[in-house]
């Protein structure tokens, strides 16, 4: 695991652990004998430690963190790299990351490539930097980066990380040659001004004012978490206490935050995402597919989602042809598309120069004809069959037959509108989630006549585009969309039957939702989800009044068309289900006048308003997902609960600290959650929603925990 060799007077510990070099066991012990016999061996002058193939390590090997662990520990193994008299250098190039940046810190000198990329993750997956790096980076960078780089978790470009201090020197070519070539200049010289143990922080006086700026922007920015709390309080320590103990402090708030609930739910989400990019389908799987180059691009549509997805895929560096049939929407369009860039750009999102490209890669259009030659294209018109097909048949005789056609439709099954093409194996679904250019979820759905390589396209393509794509088989609302449903049926039931909107939006919260059910309704407009209902009661022969409780024999609350009606749209119009400051306001509060429209409208359908706890409105909201969830996976649409999780946690940003929807009810225990479902079932007949999930029954009568049922995947159905 790890190489041991000497060229000339220099050691080599070559850290060999492919894919990414992790920490493990076998790797801390490689180090620790690679030390030993380097510094027995008076030949040896001076020490290089690098990594083999892609990368310096890239942290502890997190699978390892579910077990007892096992000695050497990485703090003794640092400590005898810092104690060494004969200068260890550390080589890094690929991504220098948690455990491994504290390796690097425990070396005396820190040579990188341009291309390196040097930070603390652990954040990310719940825990601190445990290894010392809360202790010593303050030391070399001062605690204002050191707040910023182990709160956030950001990976620091090799050229910052030098003007931060932590990297000693850019160097270029081979970085193991480069590593030793700089190690021979440092032979001879004293460890001793070296060994950041010893080092005071700087600035260390103003220590009470930098923690409390970082602790009020964590609460802030990362409500609910644990892990950046615990952080902040681990830095802070590296000014109050002195090294030693500051160590002791960082291993004790290691131990607590490591072994929560938050870290494991983090860990299981960060493979979760890993899980996701390892898709099958009907005829084909990620290993076997051949996803096409994608070098050019169209978008159909320059309305909210098509400027969106525009601003994607500019950002990524491709071009791509924007296509309106109404030359006002397309002025329209590109001015979104030009102000969104600019703030990407003033957001660090993407380099100026990639914002600059952008207005060359862009080609505006209200003619079909110019996309002969494009790879993909990506159709975001209005949400009508009838219309997708017209512009997919139109779209199959101008491409080249090559082309990939793609729509983004929210949730029409692709094979309705594949028919109108020749290529139906070509076309595909592109889910993006609003705001395109913010959300990180991207749905992709294949048809019964979709091509694995076709699949394989859209899901590269997502990763270029810097989203985590997911694949899903098609059906009506696909997977984040149908599960997703029960959530705001429920929640309308739950506001007739007692609750008040700001209650229900508040329980949701506190449960890790960064905004309540109502005041996402305000925000996307009461009249959106009140059309929606409408041209459903059309498409069933159901005439819509303020007494409709029952749709096709499913029930129905009328009460945000009620609203609607109004005229309280939400936030644009000043009024929806709270009450804002001015017509496009923010800021929600509470309306007694819809109160009263709520007692109003119960006492007209003779609804009893009761109270509603907690756990009541917990319950009805997540468990009806799940069940709803559950029957996903029994159809086959999403494979693995990792999909559905994923969709979660990039779709409608539900918090990483409860792992996703499958991995909570898991958490819960499947039997709860099914006898819950059950007990909802008996309560609301009228809610297809509550018809308990076989897959469910099952797994909870037979107690198969969800982590053994995952592991098997013969297990299934
Ligand atoms: C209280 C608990 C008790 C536990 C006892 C043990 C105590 C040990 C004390 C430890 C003290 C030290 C503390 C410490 O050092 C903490 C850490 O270092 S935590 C880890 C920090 N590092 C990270 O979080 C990096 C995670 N990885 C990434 O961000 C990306 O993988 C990376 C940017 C490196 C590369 O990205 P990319 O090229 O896109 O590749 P993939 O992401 O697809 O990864 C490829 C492959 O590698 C697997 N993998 C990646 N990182 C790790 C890892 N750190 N451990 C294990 N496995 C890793 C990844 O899952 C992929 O494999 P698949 O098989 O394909 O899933
Ligand atoms: N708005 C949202 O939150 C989400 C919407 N979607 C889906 O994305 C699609 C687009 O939705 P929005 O962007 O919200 O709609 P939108 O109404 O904002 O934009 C649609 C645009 O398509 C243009 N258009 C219509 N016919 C055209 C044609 N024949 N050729 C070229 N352009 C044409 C219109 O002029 C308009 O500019 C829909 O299918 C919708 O269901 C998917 C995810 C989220």
């Amino acid at each position: 695991m790890v190489d041991y060799s000497v060229n000339s007077s220099v050691a080599l510990l070559l850290v060999n652990n492919p894919p990414v070099n992790a920490l493990s066991h076998a790797v801390r012990k490689g180090l620790a004998d690679g030390m030993l016999k380097a510094t027995k061996d008076t030949k040896v002058k001076a020490i290089v430690i690098a990594g083999k193939g892609r990368t310096f390590p890239a942290g502890a090997d997190i699978r390892e963190f579910s077990g007892p662990g096992k000695e050497p520990w990485l703090v003794p193994v640092g400590n005898g790299i810092e104690a060494s008299g004969k200068p260890v250098v550390a080589a890094i190039h690929g991504t220098c990351l948690g455990g491994g940046l504290e390796v690097a810190l425990f070396c005396h000198y820190r040579v990188a490539l341009k291309s390196a990329r040097v930070g603390f993750p652990e954040v990310a997956i719940g825990i601190l930097p445990g290894a010392a790096g809360t202790q010593r980076l303050p030391r070399v960078t001062g605690l204002p980066v050191a707040f910023d780089m182990i709160t956030s978790g950001r990976h620091v470009p090799a050229e910052q990380a030098k003007k931060y201090g932590i990297i000693d020197e850019i160097v270029t070519g081979d970085i193991v040659n480069a590593g030793i070539r700089y190690a021979m200049i440092m032979v001879g010289k004293s460890t001793i001004p070296r060994r950041l143990r010893a080092k005071p922080v700087p600035d260390a006086e103003n220590v009470q004012k930098y923690a409390d700026a970082a602790m009020a922007h964590v609460k802030r920015k990362y409500k609910g978490y644990e892990a950046p709390v615990y952080c902040v309080k681990a830095v802070r320590a590296s000014a109050e206490k002195p090294y030693d103990l500051g160590v002791e402090n960082e291993k004790t708030l290691f131990n607590v935050v490591g072994k929560s609930g938050q870290a494991r739910a983090q860990q299981y989400a960060f493979f979760a995402e890993r899980v996701v990019g390892k898709w099958e389908m009907p005829g084909g799987n990620s290993q076997t597919a051949k996803p096409i180059p994608v070098r050019s691009t169209a978008v159909i549509g320059a309305g909210t989602m098509g400027t969106g997805i525009a601003v994607c895929i500019l950002s990524a560096g491709l071009p791509c042809y924007l296509v309106e049939q109404n030359q006002k929407f397309l002025e329209n369009g590109l001015k979104t598309i030009k102000a969104l860039m600019e703030g990407s750009v003033k957001l660090g999102k993407i380099s100026p120069e990639v914002g600059q490209r952008a207005a060359s890669l862009l080609k505006p259009t209200m003619s079909y004809d110019d996309l002969t030659g494009v790879d993909l294209v990506i159709e975001a018109v209005y949400e009508n069959l009838e219309l997708k097909k017209e512009i997919f048949a139109k779209l199959d005789k101008v491409c080249k037959p090559s082309t990939i056609l793609c729509s983004n439709t929210s949730s029409i099954d692709i094979d309705r509108i594949a028919v109108a093409t020749k290529r139906p194996e070509k076309c595909v679904g592109v889910h993006f989630f609003a705001p395109a250019y913010h959300m990180k979820l991207l749905e992709n759905i294949y048809s019964t006549k979709t091509s694995p390589d076709t699949a394989a396209t859209v899901m590269k393509l997502g990763k270029t585009i810097g989203k985590v794509p997911i694949l899903v088989k098609s059906c009506q609302g696909f997977l984040a969309n149908r599960m997703n449903t029960p959530y705001g049926t429920e929640s309308g039931f739950l506001v007739e039957e007692g609750a008040l909107p700001w209650e229900v939006d508040q329980v949701m919260e506190d449960f890790g939702m960064p905004m309540g059910p109502f005041k996402v309704r305000d925000l996307s407009g009461l009249d959106v989800g009140s059309k929606i209902t409408a041209e459903i009661a059309k498409t069933l022969g159901v005439t819509l009044t303020d007494e409709t409780r029952f749709m096709a024999g499913n029930r129905y609350s009328h009460m945000n068309t009620v609203l609607a009606n109004m005229g309280r749209l939400g936030r644009k119009s000043g009024k929806g289900w709270y009450k804002y400051e001015k017509a496009g306001g923010k800021i929600a509060s509470i309306d007694d006048d819809v109160i009263t429209v709520l007692n109003n409208h119960c006492k007209k359908l003779g609804i009893e308003r009761r109270t509603i706890s907690s756990q009541e409105i917990i319950e009805r909201l997540m468990y009806s997902c799940i069940n709803e969830g559950f029957k996903i996976l029994e159809e086959g649409i999403a494979k693995r609960p990792e999909e559905i999780d994923i969709s979660w946690l990039y779709g409608f940003t539900f918090p990483k600290y409860l792992g996703g929807p499958m991995y909570y009810a898991n958490q819960v225990g499947l039997g709860r959650v099914y006898d819950r479902i059950c007990y909802y079932h008996e309560n609301f007949p009228f809610s297809k929603h509550w018809v308990p999930s076989q897959l469910l029954r099952r797994l909870s009568e037979q107690n198969i925990p969800m982590s053994q049922w995952m592991a098997s995947p013969g297990a299934r159905l």
